[in-house]
């Protein structure tokens, strides 16, 4: 196979996976609002720090490849960083 089909294989596969992560993500997405709502519910802070750590280091403990570590650390980090300001921006309701 030469270099331009390999990377058209490679940018499908990418496009199927993306798919996948916008199914999770959307999944996860409402798992979040409804921790979101409890949270204003019960006057609770939106920042979970241990809950946060823990995330982390059970998503990092599951990584075949320990070099992906410090980037999944970041996803997981970035992505709470998102879920927050969704829940905030359910508070502002
Ligand atoms: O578990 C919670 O308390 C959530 O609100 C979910 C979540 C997450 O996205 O996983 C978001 C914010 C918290 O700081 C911790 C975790």
């Amino acid at each position: 196979m030469g270099d331009s089909e390999m990377l058209e294989k490679q940018r499908n596969e990418i496009d199927e996976l993306d798919k996948q992560l916008v199914a999770l993500f959307e999944k996860r997405m409402e798992l979040v609002t409804e921790i979101g709502n409890i949270k204003q519910k019960n006057n609770l802070p939106i920042f979970d720090e241990s809950r946060e750590i823990v995330v982390i280091e059970r998503a990092v403990s599951r990584l075949k490849d320990p070099s992906y570590k410090p980037y999944a650390s970041c996803f997981f980090k970035d992505l709470m960083t998102i879920t927050k300001k969704y829940q905030r921006s359910l508070f502002e309701e």
